[in-house]
């Protein structure tokens, strides 16, 4: 059965507002406060009315409607203090929680990726958080507070006369229950639209991301008729949410005005049969009818961004869980990778599929010693790129172990075990920033001194030279004012400035010129020595002076061992590899 979008979320709002106890007390003494000052001070204008039909004096007149004004003031400066507490607890609350969210974004591994557009998740770290803080404003102020006001009012009545409190609240009550079951079925419908529009997003941002080949390949009008065809689609959702709302609120309204209705009616049967009421009984009691609509109106008035909140608290859930039971694989062991030595790396009839049922990496067993090196060759597609993902530990093995430095990765804290390998991948991912931080990756203690050291030693500091601003020149967004090979000698730079004990080079040269290759070689021949290097590469020139080689045919090791051993050997598939090389 569906649950009311109110009674859903208390126990989230709980749990994310526990670390600020004692503001929250705070907040609620003053809303007691403001609903205390809003049941009492009426009573004066009772007094008022009573005095003034009994012809009391002016003097006594006036001090029951000073008395009155001045709580009522008050009573202003306390709901102030009470809005501008909220908006400060909930802005705290959920930029929390969009901190918790974008960690979890950050660390997720590329099955996360692959099934989250990066627009989506943009769309759930801010709109949805966006929508909670608007949830958790309304819970305090309007939800919390509405209710203990109606609470207050009917508890007031009651005081008065019984039989009206006991209309009042059979009433009221019908109307809160008809209001949160109205809500709990705008809630999926909500939740639909907001997943159908952040899909949006991330299909436009993929699209944006990825214009230039979408104007070289001449496919603009495709995109845009698939995007128009998706609006399409969203904007039928929407007209559906609309109409659940329209039906929500529609039946609020009703269920307040029989409130109103069934009240007055009490009153007149009551005045009918002669009851003792005075006519500045007959005012609080209506008054007290009138504050009683405003909250019920109120959480009608609310019950949109209420059923947003619902949907976008019932996302966010989802994702954490998702993220929750990603955290929960064996990584969770938490041991740690000390010392600064080379590591030896080790695969054991390793498996792997992007998808399970379609491996990519199929019973690889192959064995580097700590400080030695090794190629890896093969056609296009036969798993080079992934192995050095799952080493990282990008993605988890299906089957088999990879163990470095005798430990098996699964039971390595991932933090220690990334620290320890540098990969450079084909193309680097630079970001807005300086130079500075794009190669320190945004860690303000790494000095200048050993900035420039290790530009030195790569002599990338002839090419910072070209730039006035040396190491506080501007990259723009993903690098685009720098070359592909710039980019590539910046990952280089990032992965001397790490200290690894294994390193990853994938096609790690492919982007930068032959001059420029052999500049910087005997800088790379530093980053390799001590290490536990693998060289991933098409040209077989590029590993010819790696300690092992291994040759990878559609997921499997077609052949491994010593490159020289291999490179002797006639019968071997690498010295086939290299003999077609040389007829090429
Ligand atoms: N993220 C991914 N999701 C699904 N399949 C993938 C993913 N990355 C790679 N693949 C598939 O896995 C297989 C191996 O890819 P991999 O990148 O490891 O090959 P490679 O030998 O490095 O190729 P290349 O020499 O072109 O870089 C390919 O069939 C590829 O299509």
């Amino acid at each position: 059965m569906p649950q009311s979008p109110i009674r859903s979320k208390t126990g989230f709002a709980i749990h994310r507002l526990t670390p600020f106890k004692g503001r929250i007390a705070l907040l609620f003494l003053l809303l007691l406060t403001g609903i205390a000052l809003q049941i009492y001070s009426p009573r004066y204008v009772q007094l008022f009315i009573d005095q003034a039909k009994q012809g009391s004096e002016l003097s006594v007149l006036t001090t029951s409607a000073l008395l009155f004004l001045l709580l009522t003031s008050i009573r202003q400066v306390v709901t102030v203090a009470v809005q501008a507490m909220t908006g400060e607890l909930t802005w705290n609350v959920t930029n929390r929680l969009r901190l918790e969210l974008a960690g979890l974004c950050l660390e997720r591994d590329s099955n996360f990726h692959s099934r989250h557009t990066p627009g989506e998740l943009l769309e759930r770290i801010d709109g949805d958080a966006s929508k909670l803080n608007n949830f958790l404003s309304a819970f305090i102020l309007k939800v919390i507070g509405n209710h203990l006001l109606i609470v207050a009012a009917a508890a007031a009545i009651w005081f008065i006369h019984p039989v009206v409190g006991a209309a009042v609240t059979g009433l009221s009550a019908l109307a809160l229950y008809v209001l949160h079951r109205m809500g709990s079925y705008g809630t999926s419908t909500v939740r639909r639209y907001l997943a159908e529009s952040a899909e949006l997003l991330g299909y436009m941002e993929e699209r944006i991301a990825g214009r230039e080949d979408i104007r070289a390949l001449n496919a603009t009008s495709h995109v845009l008729a698939s995007y128009y065809d998706r609006l399409r689609s969203l904007y039928r959702t929407r007209k559906r949410t609309g109409a659940v709302l329209g039906i929500t609120l529609n039946a609020g309204e009703v269920t307040l005005a029989a409130v109103l209705a069934g009240t007055l009616l009490a009153l007149g049967l009551l005045s009918l049969h002669g009851a003792d009421l005075t006519i500045g009984t007959i005012f609080l009691v209506y008054y007290y009818v009138t504050m009683l609509l405003v909250p019920l109106r109120n959480i009608v008035a609310e019950m949109s961004d209420l059923q947003q909140a619902g949907a976008a608290l019932h996302r966010v859930g989802e994702l954490l869980a998702e993220g929750r039971s990603a955290e929960a694989s064996p990584s969770s062991e938490n041991c740690r990778l000390t010392g600064e030595g080379s590591l030896s790396v080790r695969f054991e009839q390793v498996t792997f599929g992007y998808e399970v049922a379609n491996p990519v990496i199929r019973a690889l067993s192959f064995e580097v010693p700590a400080g030695r090196t090794i190629g890896i060759v093969g056609r296009t597609g036969s798993g080079k790129s992934t192995i050095a993902k799952l080493l990282f530990r990008l993605f988890e093995t299906q089957q088999g172990t990879i163990t470095i430095g005798g430990d098996d990765i699964r039971s390595l804290d991932q933090d220690s075990l990334r620290s320890r390998i540098a990969y450079i991948p084909q193309s680097t991912q630079l970001f807005e920033g300086t130079l500075r931080d794009n190669i320190t990756m945004f860690d303000p203690s790494v000095s200048n001194d050993e900035l420039y050291e290790t530009m030195r030693i790569l002599h990338m500091n002839v090419w910072l030279e070209h730039f006035p601003q040396s190491l506080d020149k501007l990259v723009s967004r993903d690098g685009q004012n720098l070359s592909a090979g710039e980019a590539q000698l910046i990952a280089f730079a990032r992965a001397f400035l790490k200290r690894p004990g294994i390193v990853i080079m994938d096609e790690a040269s492919s982007r930068i010129d032959p001059a420029t290759e052999r500049t910087i070689a005997e800088a790379v021949a530093r980053l390799m020595s001590g290490r536990t290097v693998l060289v991933i590469a098409h040209k077989l020139d590029t590993v010819a002076s790696m300690d092992y080689m291994l040759v990878m045919q559609n997921g499997t090791a077609a052949e491994f061992g010593e490159t020289r051993q291999l490179a002797q050997d006639p019968s071997s598939v690498y010295a086939s590899m290299l003999r077609k090389a040389r007829e090429a």
